[in-house]
């Protein structure tokens, strides 16, 4: 783990590469609430184009379900992968998935009912879980992660901690697991994988994209962090991706 200066990756890194993109965070900025993004009319495109110089092999590696995803990302022949690593989709394929633990149906009544009483926190219903966000109520904090570690503990589910929210859902498969089962496939195969993200969530994936020869580019402010490269935000993301679509073009 490493805080001190990480250099922007270079171009050339992209050539021959295995790219797997976060989203929130590193292809669209943060916002107030999880709908509240504004995905750039540039965005679908641009996956395109980088899918064709990359011969496809490029994935999409969200904390959100692939379902969700695909209300901002409509690029059917793009792989990806949901939930933080539980669910994958093959490009064109059908979302392969977990089954639900019955215990979170119980969970999500209990977290609706603390939210229903905490103004400012907004509860999200995921595919595979559901989550708790603070962005508007800060303060709350500590009071949603004992919540919800006690909602986890009984109920036998996993927490996953992001920027200003968490998260329960199955214990299973994390991002490094999704990058792992993404290069098992014959066109991602013999690739360099690099990785690109910005949260907790995404360290996981740095440390698989690293163990099979290439790395993660972490987005955002230094921290301790198992990436090699860094970008200052998401703006630098869209220039290094449109450099290089422009440059192979
Ligand atoms: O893995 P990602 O694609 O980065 O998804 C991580 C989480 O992103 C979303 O939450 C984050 O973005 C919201 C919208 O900008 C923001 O309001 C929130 O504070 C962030 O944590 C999404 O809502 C989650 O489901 C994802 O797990």
């Amino acid at each position: 783990m490493s805080s001190s200066y990480l250099p922007p990756p270079p171009l050339s890194l992209l050539e021959g590469a295995a790219l797997f993109l976060d989203f929130d965070g590193t292809l669209v900025e943060l916002a107030d609430t999880p709908d509240a993004i504004t995905v750039p009319e540039t965005l679908g495109p641009l996956l395109g184009q980088l899918s064709e110089r990359l011969d496809g092999r490029l994935a999409l590696v969200s904390g959100r379900g692939i379902s969700d995803l695909e209300k901002y990302v409509n690029c059917a022949s793009i792989a990806m992968s949901g939930s933080h690593g539980l669910e994958l989709r093959a490009p064109g394929g059908e979302i392969v998935a977990p089954p639900l633990p019955p215990a979170l149906i119980d969970a999500v009544k209990a977290i609706q009912d603390f939210a229903a009483v905490a103004e400012g926190i907004i509860v999200e219903n995921k595919s595979m879980g559901v989550a708790l966000h603070y962005r508007k109520a800060p303060d709350m904090e500590a009071n949603v992660l004992s919540f919800m570690r006690g909602v986890a503990e009984k109920a036998g589910l996993a927490v996953q901690h992001g920027k200003m929210m968490t998260e329960l859902r199955p214990h299973g498969a994390d991002k490094g697991d999704a990058v792992r089962a993404f290069m098992t496939e014959p066109k991602f195969m013999s690739a360099r994988p690099i990785f690109v993200g910005d949260d907790l969530t995404d360290e996981a994936a740095f440390v698989a994209a690293a163990a099979l020869g290439g790395g993660g580019a972490l987005v955002g402010p230094p921290r301790e962090t198992a990436a090699l490269w860094r970008f200052d935000g998401v703006a630098a993301v869209a220039r290094w991706l449109t450099d290089f679509v422009e440059e192979t073009a």
